[in-house]
């Protein structure tokens, strides 16, 4: 490192939101400072010669890091599942420069003030990446959001249907009414696993005579009806607050009209969050994967809402594009190999693919004519936006953390187990070959993987008020 913490960053393809140029990033102290064109940054090294580093990246794309707003690290308790090691070198080597942890599957789960500080004690020192964490909205839980906001969580989540794990109990209307209380006038986001279970027996009925190994009648279990019947309540409390809200991992594309609805009344309603308050992602298996191509027997596909046809693909596309849904995550959600049997209905529902994000999306938008930027808007400045972390994380910017990645954006590579830095190995991305290489990845101005290894002890923070 240059004697003032100075380094210049230097590539044919800089990326930011609105551009791509030529040029250089001069970084002060992890802290990017200013963006120069290929002549400023010529004429800054003539005149600094020696006083900076100058880490030339040459045709490789300088992307900002990308920031995954829906990881479940499972730390502590599930550890077996996941741990704060490998889902941060998994993130490294994948280019994303901040996960955000979900608030299952850990034991304790993040639903008290308390729990957050025993979370937080187990990933300090074990983290290679920044972590921010999401509390969670559990039935009871809501005299302990407020401490939770102030101690620096970027939001919560609840389900409005089992969470597949007894201590995260999905929450109701009633207990959503007291949520929605706690949380008005803190800028916080209430994020929803939107499915509503319907008892109705007509579903039971028809799947219970039908092969449990085929993904079908998994996808029949879980109808687009169970989406739509949950955005229908989250919209009934956006018309009576000003609560930012959230829909995670958006399958059913038919939810979206009903989402612009209810954006619809809160910018009619003066509100001037982002988006009005109304957000809602996408994940990389529902913009590449198809029900088709789930072969029987294989619950590494497995995850709710689940994976639909490829004309909901084409449709979750569509609406991506045209801006109606604001951001693109993994939602990695691994478990034990175990706990993926081969009955499609017993089985982990979950997707583990945390390390392969960026390069899922882009061989997915380089095939459809999309250029870098659409990486850095719906991977990283969108989700740091949701998570509040917009004047630090998620942008080439003055004044953000100089997170940044060469990416050879031409090259492939193939998704072996050998490569998986994730603690259990199974996904659905096994032998796929994928566009997109993450050739360095660097936390605020320091390298942490070099394109084969994860580089020295954990640097990563923890984004919490008092850590
Ligand atoms: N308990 C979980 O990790 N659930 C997750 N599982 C999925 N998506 O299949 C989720 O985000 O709902
Ligand atoms: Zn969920
Ligand atoms: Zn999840």
């Amino acid at each position: 490192m240059a004697p003032d913490n100075r380094q210049l960053f230097l590539s044919k393809r800089v990326v930011t939101e609105n551009k791509i140029f030529d040029g250089g990033i001069l970084v002060k102290d992890g802290v990017i400072e200013q963006l120069l064109t290929r002549q400023e940054a010529n004429n800054f090294v003539t005149e600094n010669d020696g006083k900076v580093e100058v880490i030339d990246g040459g045709e490789l794309a300088l992307l900002a890091g990308v920031v995954d707003s829906h990881v479940h690290v499972n730390e502590p308790g599930r550890t077996a599942w996941e741990g704060f090691r490998t889902a941060t070198s998994a993130a490294a080597a994948g280019g994303i420069t901040t996960i955000v942890d979900m608030p299952l599957n850990s034991i304790p789960p993040t639903t008290t003030l308390k729990n957050l500080n025993t979370k937080a004690s187990s990933a300090v020192g074990n983290v290679f990446v920044d972590v921010a964490f999401w509390g969670g909205i559990i039935v009871g839980n809501q005299n302990s959001l407020q401490d939770m906001v102030k101690a620096g969580v970027v939001g919560f989540k609840c389900f409005l249907c089992p969470s597949g794990v007894e201590e995260f109990p999905n929450v109701d209307a009633r207990d959503l009414e007291l949520a929605f209380v706690a949380l008005e006038g803190t800028g916080s986001v209430l994020a929803f696993h939107a499915e509503i279970e319907e008892d109705n027996a007509t579903i039971k009925n028809k799947i219970k005579k039908k092969d449990p190994e085929e993904y079908t009648t998994y996808l029949e279990s879980r109808p687009p009806s169970m989406e739509l019947n949950a955005i229908s309540l989250v919209k009934s409390f956006v018309e009576k607050t000003d609560v930012r809200v959230h829909i995670v991992h958006v399958s059913s594309a038919n939810v979206v009209p009903l989402l612009e609805e209810a954006r619809r009344i809160r910018l009619a309603a003066g509100n001037k969050s982002w988006r009005g308050g109304v957000t809602a992602e996408t994940c990389h298996h529902y913009l590449t994967l198809s029900a088709d191509q789930v072969p029987r027997g294989c619950s590494e596909y497995k995850c709710a809402p689940p994976i639909r046809d490829r004309d909901n693909k084409e449709r979750l596309w569509k609406y991506l594009l045209e801006d109606k849904l604001d951001m693109v995550v993994s939602d990695h959600s691994p478990c034990t190999p175990d706990l993926k049997c081969s009955n499609n209905l017993e089985a982990w529902g979950g997707i583990s693919s945390v390390q392969f994000g960026l390069s899922l999306f882009w061989t997915n938008a380089s095939a459809r004519g999309l250029d870098l930027r659409s990486i850095s808007k719906y991977l990283s400045s969108s989700t740091a936006l949701l998570c509040g972390i917009q004047d630090r994380k998620g942008a080439i910017k003055p004044g953000l953390d100089a997170d940044l990645v060469f990416f050879d954006p031409d090259s492939t590579f193939t998704v072996t187990s050998e490569i998986i830095r994730h603690k259990n190995k199974l996904t659905p991305y096994l032998g796929k070959e994928l566009q997109g290489v993450v050739k360095q990845t660097y936390l605020r101005g320091q390298l942490i993987y070099d394109g084969s290894d994860i580089l020295g002890e954990p640097k990563g923070n923890l984004l919490l008020n008092s850590y």
